[in-house]
C-alpha cells in the first residue's frame, strides 16, 4: 500500500447517486485513497456525494455522513472530477452539463444517457477542454470504450457482436443449463444487483441497444443513438427455442450486432445496428459466455477477431471501470489537457434492420404427405433465400400424418426472410409456422 502525504495536491471529486454502483465507488474510493494517490499523483477528495435522501443511514457507505447531500446542483459547480452514477436522462443531463460549464471532468456510467444524447455532452465536453469518460457505460468493468476509441483507432472495424447484458444472459444461461423459469431467473439477478431498477430495460433489450448505439458510434466513427437501434428483447424466448437451438448445437444469446454495410462497390455505404435474441453454435467463443458475464468480439481489418471478455454488470465490477476513468481524468488534469474527444466524421447512415444479412433458423409443423417439400422449398426460392440444412421427422403426438420441418438457411436480407416466414405460413400443407430465430456466429 502506498502512502499519502499531506502535500500532494488534491483534485476534489463529487459523486452523484448512491445506489448500487456508487456504494461501491465510495468505498473504493475511500479504502484505496493512498493507492489511488499515488497513480494520480494528487489526492481525490471527495467533496459530497448527491442523493434523494441524505438522511437515511448507509452503513456499508463508509465516508463521514455529512458528505450526503440533497443538493447536487450545488455540489456539481465545485468539483475538479463529477462522478454520475444517477442514471437515467433527467436531472443527470443537467448535472453532467453543469459540472462541465464549471470545468468539471465528467465520469459516467450512464449509456441510456450517452446513447439517447451523447452528442450534446460530448461536444460541451469539448468546447470546456474538459474529459467525459464512460467506461463504465459498456459491459461494465470489460475495458472496450477505451480499446475502441484508442487502441483500435488505427484499424478499420467491421463488426462488432457482442453480449452485453448480464441480466439476459444470466437468464438465458439458466434457461439453457437448469431449464428455470423467466420470472424466477430475473428476480435472481435483481438481488444479484444485475438488472437495472426497473428490469424491463434489460429483458426488453434497451439497455443492451443502448450499448450498441454506444459501440457502432466508437467503432464506425458515426453518431448512433438508441432510437437507431432496432430492438427485440427477450421475452419472447420460449424453453422450446432454447431446445431448439440445443438440438443444432447452438445456445440462445441476446446479441449487440453493429456492422459495416458496403454497397456493390465494397464501399461501405451504412451501418446496421441491432439487438435481439440468436442462436450462437457452441463452437463459437460467445456462445462459452455463461452466467452474468458479457463479452465483445470484434472484427477488424487488420487486427482480425478480438474478444473482451469479463463482468458486465454489478456493483463492484462496474467500479473498477469507474475508477478506472476517474484516475485517468484526474492525471490529464495534472498533466493539462485531456484524452480523444467523440470523432463522427464517417457520418454513415443506419440502414433499415430489413437490410442486414443474417440466417434463420425456422421451425415449421407441416403435413406429411407428398409435396409438402417442394411447396415449402418454393416459398423460400421465391424470396431468393437459400436453405443450408433441412430436418425432417414425424411429431411425436401420434399423428402420422403430421411431421417437423427445421430448416436452417444461408445468408440473406432479413426482410427476404421475414418475408419468407409469412409466406410460409400462408400454405395450406403449413399448419404452423412454430418458431423462427436468427443464427448468428456462424
Ligand atoms: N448496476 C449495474 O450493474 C450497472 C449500472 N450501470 C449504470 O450505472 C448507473 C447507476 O446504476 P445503479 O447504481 O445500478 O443504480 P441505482 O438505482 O442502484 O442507484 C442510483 C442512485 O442514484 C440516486 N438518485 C436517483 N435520482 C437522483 C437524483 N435526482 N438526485 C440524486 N440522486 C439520485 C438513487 O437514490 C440511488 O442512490 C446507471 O446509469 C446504470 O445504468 C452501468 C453498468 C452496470
Ligand atoms: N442491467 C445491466 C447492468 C449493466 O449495465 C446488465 O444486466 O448488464
Ligand atoms: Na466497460
Amino acid at each position: 500500500m502506498a502512502s499519502s502525504t499531506t502535500d500532494q495536491p488534491a483534485l476534489k471529486v463529487a459523486m452523484l447517486g448512491c445506489g448500487v454502483v456508487g456504494s461501491s465507488v465510495a468505498t473504493m474510493l475511500v479504502e484505496n485513497a493512498d493507492d489511488l494517490a499515488a497513480r494520480v499523483g494528487a489526492r481525490l477528495d471527495l467533496i459530497g456525494i448527491a442523493v434523494r435522501r441524505p438522511e437515511r443511514p448507509r452503513p456499508d457507505v463508509p465516508v463521514d455522513p455529512a458528505l450526503f447531500t440533497a443538493d447536487a446542483d450545488t455540489l456539481v459547480r465545485s468539483a475538479d472530477i463529477v462522478i454520475e452514477v444517477v442514471g437515467g436522462i433527467d436531472p443527470a443531463r443537467e448535472l453532467i452539463l453543469t459540472a462541465i460549464e464549471h470545468g468539471a471532468s465528467v465520469v459516467t456510467a450512464n449509456k441510456a444517457l450517452l446513447a439517447e444524447d451523447g452528442p450534446t455532452l460530448y461536444a460541451a465536453a469539448a468546447d470546456r477542454d474538459v474529459d467525459l469518460y464512460y467506461e463504465a457505460a459498456v459491459a461494465g468493468a470489460i475495458p472496450i470504450v477505451r480499446p475502441m476509441r484508442e487502441s483500435l483507432v488505427g484499424d478499420d472495424v467491421q463488426r462488432v457482436l457482442g453480449i452485453v447484458n448480464g441480466t439476459t444472459n444470466f437468464v438465458l444461461d439458466k434457461m439453457d443449463s437448469t431449464g428455470a423459469g423467466f420470472a424466477e431467473t430475473v428476480e435472481q439477478a435483481q438481488a444479484l444487483g444485475y438488472a437495472e431498477a426497473d428490469p424491463t430495460a434489460d429483458v426488453e433489450g434497451f439497455d443492451a441497444a443502448a450499448k450498441a448505439a454506444i459501440l457502432a458510434s466508437l467503432a464506425f466513427h458515426t453518431r448512433v443513438s438508441s432510437a437507431d437501434v432496432h430492438r427485440e428483447g427477450i421475452t419472447e424466448v420460449t424453453a422450446a427455442d432454447v431446445q431448439a437451438a440445443r438440438e443444432m448445437d447452438a445456445v440462445v444469446k441476446l446479441l449487440a450486432i453493429c456492422e459495416v454495410v458496403r454497397d456493390e462497390a465494397g464501399t461501405p455505404s451504412g451501418v446496421s445496428v441491432r439487438v435481439h435474441p440468436a442462436m450462437v453454435p457452441r463452437s463459437h467463443p460467445l456462445a462459452s459466455v455463461r452466467d452474468a458475464y458479457n463479452a465483445v468480439f470484434v472484427e477488424a481489418t487488420a487486427a482480425g477477431e478480438l474478444m473482451f471478455y469479463g463482468k458486465g454488470a454489478g456493483g463492484d465490477p462496474t467500479s473498477s471501470a469507474v475508477l478506472g476513468d476517474v484516475v485517468a481524468v484526474a492525471r490529464h488534469r495534472l498533466a493539462g489537457g485531456h484524452g480523444p474527444s467523440e470523432s463522427a466524421y464517417a457520418d454513415l447512415p443506419v440502414v433499415d434492420m430489413g437490410r442486414a444479412m443474417t440466417r434463420y433458423h425456422i421451425s415449421l409443423a407441416v403435413a406429411d404427405r407428398p409435396g409438402v417439400l417442394a411447396q415449402v422449398a418454393s416459398a423460400f426460392a421465391e424470396h431468393q433465400v437459400s436453405i443450408e440444412t433441412v430436418r425432417q421427422r414425424v411429431l411425436g403426438d401420434g399423428d402420422d400424418s403430421r411431421a417437423s420441418l427445421v430448416i436452417v438457411t444461408h445468408l440473406a436480407s432479413d426482410a427476404a426472410l421475414a418475408a419468407t416466414v409469412q409466406a410460409l405460413s400462408g400454405l395450406d400443407t403449413v399448419d404452423e409456422v412454430v418458431s423462427w430465430m436468427r443464427v448468428e456466429g456462424a
